[in-house]
């Protein structure tokens, strides 16, 4: 049989989710040489990423159509031109970035990794037609993330990126509409934005008007192989009072959520921000922080700022002990609460709202997300079943019966099984520093 680029490419699309095939493998070139697949890629970032990421299905692919297997060849693409445009847009519409955001002042660990490689590779090629929507609670980067995009291209001469927060959108709106100019307001956009990155888009909840036209714009932008980067504090199916034109739009676009940094990349923040105010703090103040300052990185970096100016005020060096004084101080709730830490981590991996788990209801996804926190409870904490059963507010026999019921499901089910390493691989490594026991035991030590 002849193989041919098109024939494997529609196979990886029949098995990737969509958003990650048009990312990495839609624009992607290839070609079958000597029964090898060679995939032609525009930097070694793309080639690394792929490798690292889709190596099992590539091989399995190419095995599946008789091929000896994959390689890259890297051909740069060359980078766009400098635009000479007659103004500064910027001034125009839209803010200036701060330089401080930048992709080298961004720490990256599992909690971001995809959306920092994802912005990363958007600024370096600029895909065509991509719109991205990156969501998560406040403090976690996106503001840097998005900025970095704008910074990143603006520093390589490209300046038609227009950086707005939703609420400057709706002023320019309503300015534009005043003065009976709404129409230049769009067709500004239009001509000379090629880069749109509009920060807070659950501001436009209840705003019909701005909401539909910002659809239309979406549309044009997209539609003319644009990219716009979208962000938020909530996955667009949690947005209340958004009109079902821009929802079904925010929907199909690349939706990625930045969660709150575990304990390794919170460790390696620390250390980080400590380094920028030119201060090396020890192992042990590191630990320590790490554990206590559980929240948002602008929290993070509130606390090294004032560990720091506290050291330099009482011209001492940073100690553990000037640490602990801090934290007190501050009193900042030991958040260290780990039952509450499973819950949530469970309740985040599954998609469900936590009190959906305490609910009565019997979803199917909610049982079974019932099910993984309290073998996590049990297994992981081990946490006494009478404990168990109060924190579920049931009886303890029903405890059991769900531990059993799950024990038997992860007994057959692969891919269940393979979740659950996962977790709990995930909880370790915020609980402990050390990944847990990750074997699944028996019904017989479960119960003991
Ligand atoms: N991974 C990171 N590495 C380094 N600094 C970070 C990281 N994430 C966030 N920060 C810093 O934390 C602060 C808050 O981040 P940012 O403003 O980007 O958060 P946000 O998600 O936009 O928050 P909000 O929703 O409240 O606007 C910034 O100073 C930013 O530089």
């Amino acid at each position: 049989m002849f193989v041919s680029w098109s024939l494997v490419k529609g196979k990886i699309k029949e098995l990737l989710p969509e958003p990650i095939f048009k990312v990495w493998f839609e624009a992607t070139n290839g070609e079958v040489v000597d029964g090898k697949l060679i995939l032609e890629v525009p930097n070694e970032f793309t080639k690394n990423w792929i490798e690292e990421n889709y190596s099992t299905l590539l091989n399995q692919v190419t095995a599946e159509y008789g091929l000896t297997g994959y390689g890259f060849v890297v051909r740069e693409i060359p980078k766009a031109e400098q635009l000479i445009i007659p103004y500064n847009p910027v001034s125009l519409i839209g803010r200036k970035l701060s330089p401080k955001y930048t992709f080298e002042d961004f720490v990256v660990g599992k909690c971001n990794e995809f959306a920092y490689n994802i912005c990363y590779q958007v600024a370096e090629e600029r895909p065509k037609g991509y719109l991205i929507y990156l969501y998560g609670n406040f403090g976690l980067g996106k503001t840097h993330l998005t900025q970095a995009v704008g910074n990143s291209l603006f520093s390589r001469g490209f300046n038609r990126v227009y950086y707005l927060t939703a609420q400057d959108f709706l002023n320019y709106m309503i300015k534009y509409l005043k003065s009976g100019m709404i129409e230049t307001f769009k067709e500004h956009f239009k001509e000379y934005c090629e880069v749109l990155l509009l920060e807070g888009i659950h501001f436009f909840a209840g705003k019909e008007y701005t909401q539909n036209e910002l659809a239309f714009l979406l549309d044009y932008l997209l539609d003319q192989g644009k990219t716009v980067i979208f962000t938020s504090h909530k996955m667009p199916q949690e947005l209340n009072s958004i009109e079902s034109s821009l929802r079904s739009r925010l929907n199909s676009s690349l939706i990625i959520k930045l969660n709150a940094p575990d304990f390794q990349t919170r460790k390696k923040i620390i250390k980080h921000k400590a380094k920028k105010l030119g201060y090396n703090l020890g192992y042990e103040v590191i630990e320590y922080l790490a554990r206590k300052v559980r929240g948002d990185v602008r929290q993070i970096e509130s606390v090294v700022l004032g560990l720091i100016a506290r050291a330099s005020l009482l011209k001492e060096p940073v100690s553990l002990t000037l640490a602990k004084e801090l934290i007190e101080e501050i009193g900042l709730k030991d958040s260290s609460d780990s039952v509450d830490f499973i819950i949530e981590t469970t309740c985040r991996f599954f998609g469900i709202p936590k009190e959906d788990l305490f609910s009565s209801s019997r979803r199917k996804d909610l049982s079974l997300s019932r099910q993984v926190v309290i073998y996590l409870l049990r297994n992981v904490l081990k946490k006494p079943l009478k404990d168990i059963s109060q924190i579920f507010k049931k009886q303890h026999s029903t405890i059991i019966y769900n531990l059993k019921t799950f024990e038997q499901k992860i007994q057959k089910d692969v891919t269940l099984r393979t979740k659950l390493d996962y977790l709990v691989k995930e909880i370790s490594l915020e609980l402990n520093d050390k990944n847990l026991d990750t074997e699944f035991e028996t019904s017989d030590e479960i119960f003991l």
